[in-house]
């Protein structure tokens, strides 16, 4: 059994951990933590868990965090590069759900998350963690950055034309839209009921902390600096992120192999699916659930490639890639405790 640890188990990203993990058969968590409600049993916070843990929140402490076999991050941004240093040389194994070790240029993470980084030796030597891209480098990981959630869905759209070298790597384009609860569950009045219910915005138009994240993706996976315009927007549901990307076909005639491309990429991908050419993914065909679902478009008369790429951004876009890769950096079968489909509707 692996001896699990939640440092901000009160979040919708710490409660998704806890969903998942409370049927996973070799996880066990034994320590989760919360500085507000310290002491609260997790089940009297969040019924959905009666009958799943006796375990009470905690104050997050050091000396019972490595002790665990692998400790799990649920917090705001720069909770846990403070804590890393310490954690790492207990010999602790980390996968980190902030944004603390996503980026490799540090000069570029102050500039977005509006703080220096405070522990650029881990941050040289984590693994950002998309496990479809680097699966063999999780295996041995120490640290793992878990990918953001808009970085998944756009990434896994896109890395087939870019791995293939099929599009103009300078004009990419990423509309996104996401649930609500991508933002958390702090109390903000933009995130009302009243504010986000019967409306639907851009946000971060002029610039999102994630761009530089998938801007960083892409180029890896063309193998040269790509351009990209992304735009997230905020929709009223609770969860779920659909994500349109565009890109110009260098040659129109690829497009007939574009299909077969990406099912022959995805084919041993357990978590994604490349559906019919023309399909149109919902975002609920995948709440729930730790899958990617993908779909490519062509109009009439354009050499433009339309992908429709959809995630839950509590599964597949955090806790679910967390514990499957988790999976991976314990040897374990990759599925394992995330097997579920999706619910509908
Ligand atoms: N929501 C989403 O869809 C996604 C979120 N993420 C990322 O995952 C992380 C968690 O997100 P989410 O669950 O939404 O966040 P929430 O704001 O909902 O929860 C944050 C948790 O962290 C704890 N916490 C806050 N400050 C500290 C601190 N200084 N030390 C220790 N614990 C702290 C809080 O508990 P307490 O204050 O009681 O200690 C709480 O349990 C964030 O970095 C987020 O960007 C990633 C992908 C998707
Ligand atoms: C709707 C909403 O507000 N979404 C969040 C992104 C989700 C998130 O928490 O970002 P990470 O994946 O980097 O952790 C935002 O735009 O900041």
């Amino acid at each position: 059994m692996i001896k699990v640890g939640i440092v901000g188990g009160t979040g919708y990203t710490g409660v998704e951990l806890l969903r998942i993990l409370a049927v996973h058969p070799e996880a066990t968590v034994s320590c989760i933590t919360s500085r507000s409600e310290a002491g609260m049993p997790v089940a009297d916070m969040y019924p959905n868990l009666r009958g799943h843990y006796d375990l009470a929140f905690s104050e997050p402490d050091l000396d019972t965090l490595a002790a665990c076999d692998l400790v799990f991050f649920a917090t705001p941004h720069g909770v846990a590069m403070r804590m890393m240093p310490e954690l790492m040389a207990a010999g602790a194994r980390v996968v980190d759900l902030s944004a603390d070790f996503r980026l490799r240029d540090l000069d570029v993470w102050a500039n977005w998350y509006g703080m220096a980084h405070e522990s650029p030796e881990w941050a040289a030597k984590a693994v950002y963690g998309l496990p479809e891209v680097v699966r063999e480098e999780v295996r041995d990981a120490q640290l793992v950055a878990n990918p953001g959630c808009y970085p998944t869905a756009v990434q896994l759209g896109f890395l087939p034309l870019l791995e293939n070298n099929l599009v103009d790597p300078s004009r990419l384009i990423a509309d996104a839209k996401s649930g609500a609860s991508g933002a958390g569950r702090q109390g903000k009045i933009g995130m009302l009921h009243g504010e986000v219910g019967e409306s639907f915005k851009a946000y971060g138009a002029s610039g999102h902390r994630h761009l530089p994240e998938i801007r960083q993706g892409l180029s890896n996976a063309a193998g040269r600096d790509v351009g990209i315009t992304f735009v997230p927007h905020l929709v009223p549901m609770v969860r779920g992120i659909e994500a349109t990307l565009y890109a110009e076909l260098t040659n129109p005639e690829d497009f007939n192999q574009l299909q077969s491309l990406y099912e022959n990429r995805f084919r041993d991908e357990p978590f994604v699916d490349v559906m019919p050419f023309g399909s149109h993914p919902e975002t609920r065909s995948v709440r729930g659930a730790n899958h990617c679902r993908i779909a490519l478009h062509r109009q009439e008369n354009s050499n433009v490639v339309i992908v429709s790429s959809v995630i839950d951004n509590l599964v597949k876009g955090a806790a679910g890639q967390a514990v499957q890769n988790m999976n991976i950096m314990f040897g374990l079968k990759e599925t394992l405790g995330l097997e579920a489909p999706a619910m509908l509707p």
